[in-house]
């Protein structure tokens, strides 16, 4: 078929239009369906981003109000138990106080009671003899008119004889006289008269010493005493069961005289201790009691004569007026006394009121009893309450510090490799990009030694309070290990260890009126593998053989190496720096740096409760690690090499016993290394453990600061308490959010 030129050609051009509009307007589509598409994603990006946004805000939010509630909570509650202690500490300074007050008068009173006693007893003994003596000049003045009228009745009967004789021969001359008869006769007479007289005399006398209402009594009594004692020794020689009965008899009445004589004294101190404070007092000797004290003496005189076979001296103690006169004044001044006090009503006897005075003196001492166990159930809450808060921060908490740069790396103009996010997380720029490591606390560069200190102070109190404790530094050579923990060459920024010192005697200086205390220390260097025991000469430690032991409470010792008590914190320093110097010698010695060994310092405190005697130990453990770098990297040979090895073997026992216990697993590694094995006591169970890891922030130590974050990482992941674990995860991710929300990076919906 033949098609004209003219008729292609327009045909060809009609098409190849058609064609061209047809990529136009396809284009144009393209164009329209791009931009439509770009639209819609964006839309939906923002969307999501927004409601990612929304939604861990608002997670984030409520966190913050249960974290906010859980503080507040807490304050609260602190506050109350602060309040309680310190009401109480009070009550029980108060306490105190009257104790000692109470225990002063109590020696004063005692020793004017002695003195009273003593003198009373002079008095009654010097009475005594003068009515001894008395008697003995009256019975001698009457042995002398018996023996006066016996001479006038012989006279008498040789003038009655020669009366009759004379009577006879008078018969025989009436008219003699009887003039001498009459006059003896009269001088007889008057010689009778003065006899009864002497007699009456005699026996006034004796009436009035024995002052009893019916002298017949009394004396027929004391010869009824005299015989039946009598009686009574014969049986006690005769009888050998006799015998032993009136032993025991004798025996148990002179213990029960001592106890009577011990309450009577104490009667009467105790009643005396209520008298009024600085009134001057005399003692007295009290009425009701003195009766039982003198029944049981006179029978151990009695029991004692029954043995001896002496004859029984019957003396009544009130026999003389005077006496009794003085006595009955002395109980006058007494009541009196104790009326003007108060402490005496004049409607009840003596005996009544002091019974009533014991009575309320039980109960005085029933009250402060229970004031003291409550006292003792508060502390042990208020011990615990402490612990609680301090387990809600971890039983194992990893603190990271970032030291800033030093000289030689400032010289190296190296990159900083290390940057704080805030104040628990800290970033670090590796070639594979940033990574992000989160801790309990991260102290930047510009931290104090002050501040370092105070966050970890708490755990001296826990120490203190009978728990074990172990504060550790971690990381590479030269990270800044011995300036956390020891402080710097000059003394001028202390670290933990000597700051730890202070603040253990100024809590002791701040309970001493409650708790006695015992410091003692022990100081090990662990290096290639070997203890040194750091109180001793080098010379002498090196030829000693140190063994690490539990005792019965599970308290590790170091068996062989000296333990020392230190009275303040000045001793303690001296202590640790003789182990310092002795370390330094050792290292010199041995042409090694001292750094490469690890530094174990063990406090032991013993406080015994002054109130209810209960004891406690605690131990605080504080650890400067050897530095951790790799051996290859220092490339390390021969005796290096073997020192690297053996700092590498033991921390990396560390890590095993860290991971086993964070794994919760039934056997944790402990005797796997002496450095582990030391630490046993301070890691795990109910001890409290803080790890300070340091790091440099320079780009020259980017793998050992890798290393060690990821080895700390290792350690954090140690808690007792799961729900912290997941808050920290929560917050970790939530930091993660926010993060890529700030930079508009796109937000995963599963984060
Ligand atoms: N926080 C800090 N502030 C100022 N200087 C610091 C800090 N930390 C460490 N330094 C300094 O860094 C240097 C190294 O610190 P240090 O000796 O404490 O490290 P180390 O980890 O104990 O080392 P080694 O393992 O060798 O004992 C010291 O000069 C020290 O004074």
């Amino acid at each position: 078929m033949f098609i004209p030129y003219d008729s292609a050609k327009l045909c060809i051009t009609q098409i190849t239009n058609d064609m061209i509009a047809m990529k136009s307007r396809h284009q144009e589509m393209i164009q329209e369906l791009e931009e439509n598409f770009l639209t819609a994603s964006r839309v939906n990006q923002d969307k999501t981003a927004n409601k990612m946004k929304t939604f861990y805000q608002n997670k984030l939010s409520t966190l913050k109000r249960v974290l906010d509630i859980y503080q507040e909570k807490v304050a609260r509650k602190n506050a109350y138990w602060e309040e309680k202690v310190r009401t109480l500490e009070d009550l029980n300074e108060r306490l105190q106080m009257q104790h000692t007050m109470l225990q002063e008068r109590n020696q004063n009173d005692l020793a004017s009671w002695d003195k009273e006693k003593n003198k009373m007893m002079e008095l009654f003994s010097s009475r005594l003899d003068l009515l001894h003596n008395h008697q003995a000049s009256t019975l001698q003045e009457l042995h002398l008119a018996r023996a006066e009228m016996g001479k006038v009745q012989e006279m008498l009967e040789i003038l009655q004889e020669k009366n009759e004789s004379e009577k006879a021969s008078e018969e025989q001359n009436s008219t003699e006289s009887n003039g001498p008869l009459d006059g003896a006769q009269a001088r007889m007479e008057i010689l009778k008269d003065n006899l009864q007289k002497r007699e009456r005399e005699i026996s006034m006398l004796m009436e009035g010493q024995e002052r009893v209402a019916d002298p017949v009594e009394q004396s027929a009594y004391a010869q009824l005493l005299s015989t039946v004692i009598q009686q009574a020794h014969q049986v006690y020689v005769e009888l050998t069961e006799a015998k032993q009965q009136f032993d025991q008899m004798a025996e148990d009445n002179k213990k029960i005289l001592a106890e009577i004589k011990e309450s009577f004294d104490q009667t009467v101190v105790e009643s005396n201790q209520k008298n009024h404070e600085d009134q001057e007092t005399e003692p007295q000797i009290n009425d009701g009691s003195q009766a039982s004290l003198l029944n049981h003496e006179v029978r151990q005189l009695a029991l004692e004569c029954i043995r001896s076979g002496a004859k029984p001296t019957v003396i009544e103690t009130d026999a003389n007026e005077a006496w009794t006169a003085e006595m009955d004044e002395a109980v006058k001044k007494f009541e009196e006394e104790f009326r003007k006090n108060g402490f005496l009503s004049s409607d009840k006897s003596v005996g009544q009121q002091l019974l009533s005075l014991q009575a309320e003196l039980k109960q005085m001492k029933d009250e402060n009893k229970k004031i003291i166990e409550n006292y003792t159930a508060e502390r042990t809450l208020r011990k615990k309450y402490y612990n609680m808060v301090e387990d809600m921060k971890g039983k194992i908490r990893v603190f990271c510090r970032i030291r800033p740069l030093t000289r030689a790396e400032q010289a190296k103009k190296g990159h900083i490799t290390v940057a704080c996010l805030d104040d628990y997380s800290v970033i670090l720029e590796t070639p594979r990009g940033p990574r992000e490591f989160q801790f309990d606390k991260i102290f930047n560069t510009e931290c104090t030694q002050e501040e370092v200190f105070i966050e970890s102070s708490g755990l001296i109190q826990c120490a203190i309070d009978g728990f074990n404790v172990c504060i550790f530094a971690y990381g590479h050579t030269g990270s800044g290990k011995t300036f956390t923990m020891v402080g710097d060459r000059d003394r001028r920024n202390p670290g933990l260890i000597p700051r730890t010192f202070t603040r253990i005697f100024e809590i002791i200086q701040d309970n001493e009126s409650k708790f006695e205390f015992k410091v003692s220390a022990y100081m090990l260097e662990l290096y290639n593998d070997r203890l040194q025991d750091l109180f001793v000469s080098p010379a002498e430690a090196f030829n000693k053989r140190i063994e690490i032991k539990r005792d019965r409470k599970g308290l590790v010792f170091a068996q062989g190496a000296e333990t020392k008590d230190a009275a303040s914190a000045g001793e303690l320093f001296a202590l640790f720096e003789q182990g310092s110097a002795n370390r330094h010698i050792a290292a010199t010695k041995m042409n090694v740096e001292s750094s490469r060994s690890h530094l174990i310092i063990g406090i032991m405190i013993e406080s015994r409760n002054l109130t209810n005697g209960s004891v406690s130990f605690g131990k605080l453990s504080l650890v400067d690690l050897a530095g951790s770098e790799r051996a290859a990297k220092t490339g390390a040979k021969d005796d290096q090499l073997k020192e690297a090895n053996s700092i590498n073997k033991s921390l990396s026992a560390l890590g095993d016993v860290i991971s086993a216990l964070s794994m919760e697993q039934p056997h944790v590694p402990y005797r796997n290394n002496k450095l582990t094995q030391l630490m046993q006591d301070s890691l795990g169970g109910n001890a409290k453990t803080l790890m300070i890891l340091n790091i440099s922030p320079s780009d020259c130590n980017l793998d050992e600061t890798l290393t060690s974050l990821i080895y700390a990482t290792r350690v954090k992941a140690i808690t007792n308490n799961a729900q912290r674990n997941v808050d920290s995860k929560e917050i970790a991710q939530l930091k993660e959010v926010i993060l890529k929300l700030k930079s508009g990076q796109p937000v995963e919906e599963d984060v």
